[in-house]
């Protein structure tokens, strides 16, 4: 657990942060540039001192009133934009830097984690800068922290291999169980890898809560880029896989089900998902003999009127789900909130 509750006055603005963050996970750290966010992870690892506060992790002290741990003594692995890879080492050299033990097994698993075992013998300059990003992310797991720092790992690379990283990080984060604190202002990231997000303002925590939470609530609206539909991100777990058609079923509850394409996980396996407003329609009656796998049970909770459509939020088994439908379907359907209604879900998409 990692307990932030620190102030630290930065010329103009003043960073102010109340925060118990979990023991595991990945935990975004999310906002526009300047509000914040590499000051508030410079001051976990060490690199700045608050003004007034205290941190602790895992009930250490590493600030309060009469101490200051320094970075070097904190057990954080702190992962950058650019790679800062030893250049006179080999990938090898790297990554055995700072290594607490010499044990083989946690190295070699490291570096199938990350697919670097081909890279072992290259040096820095001869590595493309998802590689780099790759072995620095070994080597700050090697050190065996107690709690990972990652300030914008992919900013600085180009789509392809901000992909590609994308697909490891999401395995790593999947695998290791110590906290990852993560600043970004990408959406995609934030989608694909947070399970909770800081959301950061004017230096402040404006908000913090799970991913899906976040995203569903009004103080994420202005992030979504989507001008033209609304969308719920929702985490379902797997329930059954079809042993005919290609297709797997999430459970929304007991009696309802959610089909998507194929997803390879175990059973109860957590898979996240985002489902669009335009792939989502409405009817009154069950729409007997339909192509649309997807009919579930709904209730209105709430419509709101926009310039050219009608977004219509139901109710699917506790998960709120949005609906984009013309005026005139509004009209003829004549939807008002508490109403039951049949929800056709066209297409979802798998996020991770
Ligand atoms: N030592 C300092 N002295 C004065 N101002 C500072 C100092 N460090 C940071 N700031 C200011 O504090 C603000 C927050 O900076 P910070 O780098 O934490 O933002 P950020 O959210 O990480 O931004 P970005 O996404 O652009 O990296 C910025 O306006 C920055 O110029």
């Amino acid at each position: 657990m990692l307990r932030i509750n620190v102030k630290q006055r930065l010329g103009n603005l003043l960073l102010e942060a109340d925060l118990t963050l979990p023991s595991r996970g990945i935990t975004a750290i999310f906002g526009l540039s300047g509000s914040g966010k590499s000051s508030l992870i410079n001051l976990v690892s060490g690199l700045t001192k608050p003004d007034s506060g205290v941190i602790y992790l895992n009930n250490r002290v590493l600030v309060d009133e009469q101490s200051f741990v320094p970075s070097n003594r904190r057990n954080i692995g702190y992962v950058f934009q650019d790679a800062r890879l030893f250049p006179h080492y080999s990938v090898k050299g790297n990554l055995r830097y700072g290594m607490k033990n010499s044990s083989q097994t946690k190295f070699d698993h490291v570096v199938e984690l990350l697919g670097i075992k081909d890279l072992l013998h290259r040096y820095p300059l001869t590595l493309s800068g998802g590689e780099k990003q790759r072995v620095a992310i070994g080597r700050a797991l090697l050190s065996e922290p107690e709690i990972l720092l990652m300030d914008e790992p992919l900013s600085a690379l180009d789509l392809p291999r901000k992909r590609e990283l994308l697909n490891y990080l999401e395995k790593l984060t999947k695998e290791i169980d110590i906290p990852i604190l993560y600043v970004t202002h990408s959406i995609d990231e934030l989608l694909r890898l947070a399970e909770n997000v800081v959301l950061m303002e004017n230096g402040k925590v404006k908000a913090y809560d799970t991913l899906e939470n976040m995203w569903n609530s009004p103080l994420f609206a202005t992030w979504k880029q989507q001008e033209n539909e609304q969308s719920a991100v929702i985490s379902l777990p797997i329930f059954y896989h079809h042993p005919v058609y290609n297709m797997t079923a999430l459970q929304l509850s007991n009696e309802q089900k959610l089909w998507v394409n194929a997803i390879p996980a175990d059973i109860g396996s957590l898979v996240r998902l985002c489902i669009r407003s335009t792939d989502v329609s409405l009817a009154l009656s069950y729409p007997e003999k339909s192509s649309i796998r997807n009919i579930l049970n709904g209730i209105v909770t709430a419509i709101e009127i926009q310039d050219n459509r009608v977004d219509v939020q139901v109710e699917v088994a506790n998960y709120r789900l949005w609906a984009t439908i013309s005026k005139w379907s509004l009209q003829d359907l004549q939807l008002i909130e508490g109403q039951p209604v049949y929800v056709q879900i066209k297409a979802v998409s798998v996020l991770s």
